[in-house]
This record gives structure tokens, sequence and C-alpha cells, in this order.
């Protein structure tokens, strides 16, 4: 046989209807090649109907025939809607006869086979017309009815004869040595070529014994689900998807119950090669679970699973108690009917064992096969239980995770709770309940870790310490709101700072001495090795260089908060690399406070392009400290007299020539037209600085003695300005032209943009939306309370995108 063969199981919810036929069929063209094997399931809920056709074939009901005709037009509806009238021809004309055949096998004698074959006819159904799907979609295959080489005798549990199945499969195959085959699930045939199957949900494990006999090299099972989650995630929605499960833990799983693993398909791992995964057909790129082979040093409990509909079969024994029930449940185990968890009660001398609905029967008569051996007293028999289980290496070695199930338990109507021998699960039955609460409840108390978030502060300055002033405050509340740990790792000024993944308190950088110098890559080699699940960078500097190692932080996923302007204001192919590597990376580039500090300007504009807006032209005053001197002077006093003024009350920079060359507010409008999504170098805006050539090369000083060379000039744009009912205001304009201009303006004097209070900020943002009229976006556009409130903002949104 192939080396290379794969087996892919459909079950009944990846074929509920002709979409989802048309969808795995597109994934068997993609996914498979010639010769693999494709183990399909009754379509949707065709099992269910069969076996509720033959319970009222058996009362004698009417309703039977029609039930069936019900379902035989369900079969041809699927039929005429994936096949052309050609192909559709034979397959309808098959139906007709099976409907026949079908109605005349429920007139006769119901027994065990003839029920089974009956139930036979929904993977039939499936695999002929997939086969024929595929075949019609330039994918060749056929179909083969698995009964012809599954070979096993009638019980509850059948076990797959491999000796005799094996060479039946290769003879098999060899007829069909170029083609997909797709395999029916479920049904096997005994000695007497009669029907058995395999067992509700028994199609997984068809699947995984046919990779057995196949020697395939792996088993994927497709569902509605991309996997094993930690909870039943139509129960849970927030459960989680597994990617990796060990062996032990998935058949532990399995043999508890649940739909997502029937509880023999991993079974036949132990005796061939396959690797196991599960996927979803409806969103194949939605992950997988993977189960491996490898051992597990975990020591918690995965998924928390449950099963409604137990039985409790209660033994009482004449003699030994202890042995003769170790005993029994060692027999039972070799038998393949081992309960899903049980209750040695020694005081009174009983046996509660646990059993699903459809294996209750044949343990039960097993048992009494073995009464008399094991000195079995009484067997009582009580219905309407249910099981809960949490399951997972060394769950039962994790005091948290036990103290937990226990406490949520013990406010049920608790029956026992047992923990397996191989420490795999912890399983708990109760009388039936509606176990949904409960399972939401244990998976949010056991699973819902706290997400951690570190954060390291670059920048002690003006706007730093009123920032960790602000954290401090609301370190606590932000933590609680956002379901966070949150942790202040990392404080640094220019040259040093302190580094503490144990976490960092306002004391703790007042009184010791800093601890990391400000080296890099050292400090990056550091930084790499945060403890915490997310890590984000707040660059609270005006360091050039700080922006140089933006990409590396993107790169190992460090989100960032920055109000330094360097990278958004950098050549803009650096800036969408930028872009790129943080969305890459799955990290987040925050940067609201690098223009109009606290003001929601970047927000507002992202948030209208997101909703399918288009920006025409943004314009306004940008720099608090020329807003102020313009809003002041009327030409009463000196232009260099307010500006040394403006000096003495902190509201320019040292130097006060960086706020009159318009540089800084070249690269707020730079990053503000990149947001809008235009494409422009700095250099593309034109910029007329306040600042005379010659005066640009003094030093500070000089600078501060040479200011009066301002005022003439100033003196006159005022003047100008004024005999044209006018006044002077420093702006930035651009438009989706790509026309962007920062210098002075004579404007009106009732324009908006005149008349604000000194300090102000004002940015107008024109847009497809606000054509004639636009949003305007005013207020105080600098300052220690609300440029650090800016960074608060932008760390809130972090924490609510991340928790
Ligand atoms: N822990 C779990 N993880 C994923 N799915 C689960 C889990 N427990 C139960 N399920 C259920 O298993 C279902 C898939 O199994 P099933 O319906 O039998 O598929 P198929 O019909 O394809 O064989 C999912 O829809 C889900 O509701
Ligand atoms: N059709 C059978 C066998 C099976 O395994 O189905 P599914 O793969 O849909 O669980 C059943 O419903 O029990």
């Amino acid at each position: 046989m192939s080396v290379n063969r794969h087996v892919h199981k459909f079950g009944g919810s990846s074929l509920a209807d002709a979409g989802c036929f048309k969808r795995v069929a597109a994934i068997v063209a993609k996914h498979t090649q010639a010769q693999d094997l494709i183990v399909v399931s009754a379509a949707g809920k065709t099992t269910n109907r069969l076996i509720n056709i033959i319970e009222l074939a058996k009362q004698a009901d009417n309703a039977a025939a029609d039930a069936l005709k019900g379902l035989i037009e369900f079969q041809s509806k699927l039929v005429n809607e994936l096949l052309n009238e050609a192909a559709a021809k034979p397959i309808l004309a098959a139906l007709d006869g099976e409907h026949h055949q079908i109605a005349s096998l429920l007139e006769g004698e119901l027994n065990a086979f003839t029920c089974n074959e009956v139930l036979s006819f929904g993977e039939r159904w499936s695999a002929r017309l997939l086969a024929a799907l595929l075949s019609a979609l330039d994918c060749q295959a056929d179909w083969l009815d698995s009964r012809q080489f599954f070979k096993a005798e009638l019980s509850t549990q059948p076990q797959v004869d491999v000796a005799q199945s094996a060479p039946l499969l290769a003879s098999c195959l060899a007829d069909k040595p170029a083609c997909r085959v797709v395999v029916t699930g479920f049904i096997c045939s005994d000695s007497e070529q009669r029907t058995v199957t395999l067992g509700r949900n028994g199609s997984d494990y068809s699947a995984t014994e046919l990779a057995a006999l196949a020697d395939a090299v792996s088993t994927t099972i497709w569902s509605d689900v991309a996997g094993i989650y930690s909870a039943d995630p139509r129960l849970v929605k927030d459960a989680v998807l597994l990617e990796n499960l060990a062996l032990a833990e998935a058949a532990e799983l399995s043999r508890i119950g649940t739909s997502v693993l029937h509880a023999r398909t991993l079974e036949p791992l132990a005796r061939s090669r396959q690797k196991v995964n599960l996927r979803c057909s409806y969103a194949p790129n939605d992950g997988q679970t993977l189960i491996h082979r490898k051992g597990t040093n975990s020591h918690s409990a995965k998924i928390v699973t449950s099963v409604d509909n137990v039985v409790l079969l209660e033994l009482t024994f004449t003699q030994d108690f202890t042995l003769n029930a170790t005993a029994l449940l060692e027999a039972l185990a070799s038998h393949h009917l081992a309960p899903a968890t049980r209750h040695k009660h020694s005081e009174t001398g009983s046996l509660r064992m646990a059993y699903t609905c459809e294996l209750v029967d044949e343990a039960l008569a097993k048992i009494d096969q073995l009464a008399s051996q094991f000195h079995i007293q009484k067997i009582n028999r009580s219905e309407g239980y249910s099981l809960v289980a949490l399951v997972g290496a060394g769950v039962c070695d994790n005091p948290q995770q036990c103290y937990q199930f226990f406490q949520h338990l013990a406010e049920q109507p608790l029956e026992f709770i047992h923990s397996s021998a191989d420490k795999l699960s912890l399983c708990a039955v109760v009388r039936k309940i509606t176990l949904e609460p409960l399972l939401k409840d244990l998976h949010s108390h056991l699973f819902k870790q706290k997400t951690k978030l570190g954060l390291v502060v670059f920048g002690k300055g003006n706007i730093g310490s009123q920032w960790l002033e602000l954290f401090d405050q609301q370190q606590t509340t932000l933590a609680q709101q956002h379901e966070l740990e949150l942790s202040l790792a990392g404080v640094f000024s220019s040259k040093a700072g302190h580094l503490d993944f144990a976490g960092l308190n306002l004391e703790q950088l007042d009184n010791t001495e800093a601890n990391t110098p400000l080296i890099w890559p050292e400090l990056f080699d550091k930084l790499k090795r945060h403890p915490y699940d997310e890590l984000a960078i707040l660059d609270i500097t005006a360091s050039e260089a700080l922006s140089a190692y933006y990409a590396e932080f993107a790169r190992h996923g460090f989100h960032l908060i920055t109000a330094n302007k360097h990278a958004g204001a950098s050549e803009q192919a650096n800036y969408t690399a930028l872009q790129q590597a943080f969305s890459d990376h799955g990290a987040q580039w925050l940067s609201n406070a690098t223009v109009g500090a606290g003001l929601p300007v970047q927000k507002s504009i992202q948030s209208l392009r997101e909703s399918g807006d288009e920006i025409h032209a943004i314009s306004g005053i940008f720099s608090g400290t020329l807003s102020w001197l313009f809003q002041q002077y009327d030409g009463t006093v000196a232009f260099s007299d307010l500006l040394a003024d403006a000096l003495n009350q902190g509201l320019t920079e040292p130097d006060p020539r960086e706020d009159l060359s318009g540089k800084d507010v070249q690269r707020k409008l730079l990053i503000l037209a990149r947001e809008a999504g235009l494409e422009l170098e700095l250099a593309d805006i034109s910029l007329s600085s306040l600042v005379p050539e010659h005066l640009e090369a003094l030093s500070v000083e000089q600078f501060l003695d040479a200011m009066s060379e301002l005022d003439q000039s100033m003196l006159e744009a005022f003047n100008d300005a004024k005999r044209q009912g006018k006044v002077i205001r420093f702006l930035a304009t651009v438009n989706k032209k790509e026309e962007a201009e920062v210098g002075l303006s004579a404007i009106d004097a009732l324009h908006p943009f005149a008349n604000l209070k000194p300090c102000d900020n004002v940015f107008a943002i024109e847009s497809l939306w606000y054509k004639q009229n636009p949003l305007v976006i005013q207020g105080p556009g600098a300052g220690r309370e609300v440029t650090a409130g800016a960074i608060q903002a932008d760390l809130v949104s972090l924490c609510k995108s991340i928790k």
C-alpha cells in the first residue's frame, strides 16, 4: 500500500446540507491526493432520523412511512442541488429503489442486524454522493462500502477484526489505484455478512481504524469545530482551542465521553504510526488540534467536559468487598466495558459505576454474567444523572483546581467525585441538572487566567513623571477593570533606569538607585526575557535614538505607546515598514499623545476611516506655544517681549526656536496626514519658519539676546493683516491632493481659528461626511496633565484590546 496515504473524516456536522457538501468537496480537492481515503458519516441528522423511523416502525406507527419519505426527499434534494441532471439521474433512481428496500426491511423482523442495515444507508448515501460530486468536479473519486472489508461481530462495542479486515481492505483498494476513495464510516459486517455498526459517533473510530489498516500517516477529523477546546464551545463561548493535546489526555477525554472525539477513536493509535488532528470543515484556517504522542509534564486540567444522561449501577457484594469490586472493574475493563467513573464505598460495601446510556445495557449484561464469580449480591440501576469532569495530566495534584472543582460541585446534587488512578481526570456524578451554567462557571474559574501585562517606560521628565503619578493612582482600578495583572516593570531616564520584572512602585523609584544602564542591545536581551504575556514600551521621550529601536520592539511583539514624534514623522518607507512590523507581530503602536496632547485627534481620524469615511483635508493650529503667542500678540507689545514672557512661563521649549521654526508642527501635520491615509515625506510639507536664517546658527543665549530682531517683520505682518480685517495665526494644512504647508497666515478675524483660548490647539477635519462643516476638535494641546492623560488613554485602549 502507498506509504503516504492520508485519511480524512467528515462527520455529519460537516455534511449537513448541500453547501456543506460543496465545502467538503473543496477541502478534499485542496487537502488530499489520489489514494487518500475519505471517511464520511451520515449527512446532518440522518442517523437520528433513521433511528426514529425504526422506533416508529417497531411501534407499528404509520408515521414511519412519512418520516422515511421525508428523509428520502432530503437525500434527493441534496443530489439535485449538487449534481447535474445526468449525474443525478442514476443516484435518484438508486434512492428510489432504496426507499422500497428500507420500507420492506421495516415491515420485516426488526432485529439488531436489520436495524443496522437500515442505519447503514445514512453513511452509504453520503459516500456515494460525495464521490459523485468529487468526480463531477474533476477530482476523480470512487466510493467503498466499508462492510466489504471491516469485519466485526455484533456487540455494543464491536471490535474490528484486524487480521481479517486488513487483506480485504488491501484488495478493495487495489481495484481503485488512481483515485480518492470515499469510505463509509460507522458500518462493518460480521462473518455472515450481516451489518454491524460501531456505535453512535463510531465514524471517528472507523477513520483511525482504517488508517491503521491502510498504514496511513495521518487521520484528520473534520467537524464543525476547529478541534478540542477547553470546553464544548457550543456551551462555553470563551472556550479556547487547544492546539496540542497529549494522546493520554485526549484518550481520557474520549473515554469519559464527548462528541468531539468518540470513545474508541484513539485505540488504533497504539498499533499504527498515524498522527491524528482535528480541524473545522466550515473554517479550515481557524486552527486545529494535534494529538501528539509525547509525554506531558502538565500539572493541570485542560478541559472541562460533561456527559448528559448518565446511568448509575450500584452493586453490593456478599463478601470481600474491596477485592471483588477491584477484580470486577478489571474484568469489565478487559471487555472494554469500564465505567466512565466509579466510587467504592467501603463502609456500605457498595460500588457505584457511572455509564453512558449507550454502554450501560451491555455492561449490565456482562455484570450479570460475572455476578457469581465476584460474589455480587445486588445490582441497582438508576437513571437521571450527569457527569462533569476535569481532564488533564496532573489535575489531581493541582490543589487549586481540585479545590475549585470541589467547591463548585458541593453546591450541586452531588453523588460522588472520583479521581482517576492515572491522575488524568477528576469526575463528579450529580443528579441530572442543567449543565451549562455550571460548566461556564467552572471554566471561567479554572481556565480564565488573567493576562499579564508589563510596562517599561522611557522618559522620566516632565510628562513621564506626571504619567508615573497618574499610573500609580490608577494601576489597581485599571487592572481590575480589565481583568489584567498589570506591572510597572521598568522606568528609564536617558542613561539608566530601574528594571524589575517583579514590579516597581513610585517609592522604589524614588528611594533606590537605578539598577540597569540604558545600553542597547544589552537592554534588549533583558527585555526579551520578560515573564509577561504582553509587554508594552512607553516612549515618553523626544529621543530619535530610541525611536530607531521601534522595529526591534515590533519584532519582539512589544506594544508601543509613544509621545515621541520621530518615528511617526520619519521617511514614509520606514513608517510603512514599522506599521507593517507591528501588525505582523500582533503588536500595537499607539501614538495619540504625539499630536494635540490629550485631544482625540488620531483616534477620530482612525474611527472615521474605519467607518468608511474619507479624509479630504486637515487644518488647524497644532502648537500650543504658537497659539498662545499669536492669540496674545496685538502689536502693542513687542513680539520678543511676548516671547520672553512665554519662555518665563515655561510655555516654550528652552530654545524657543524649536517652536518658532514650525518643525514640530510640520511633524505633527505629517503624522496626521499619514493617519488620514496620505503618503508624504516631511520635505513635501512646505514650511515657513519664523526664525530668520541668520538667527538659526546662534547659541540659545545668543538667540535670546537677539530675539528683538523678530519684532519688525512680525509687526508688519500683523498690520498688513489688520488692514484687511484679518489676524495672523500659525497654521498647518494638508489636503487629499497632498498639498501641505505650515506657516504664518492671515485669516479672517471671525474665523474659528482666530478665536481660541490661549494655548488651545484646533484641528478641523474635512471629509466625505464632514464636507460643508468640518469636524472640529479643540482644546488644550499641550501640558503635563493632558499629555500624561493621552498616554494613559492609549494604555487603557491597549488594556481593553488585550484582556
Ligand atoms: N471540548 C470540546 N471541544 C470541541 N468540541 C466539543 C467539545 N466537547 C463537545 N464538543 C462538541 O463536539 C461537536 C463535534 O462533534 P460532532 O457533532 O459529533 O461532529 P461530527 O458530526 O462531525 O462527528 C462540536 O460541535 C461541539 O459542540
Ligand atoms: N452517523 C453515525 C456515526 C457517526 O460517527 O456520526 P458523526 O461522525 O456525525 O458523529 C452517528 O450519527 O452516530
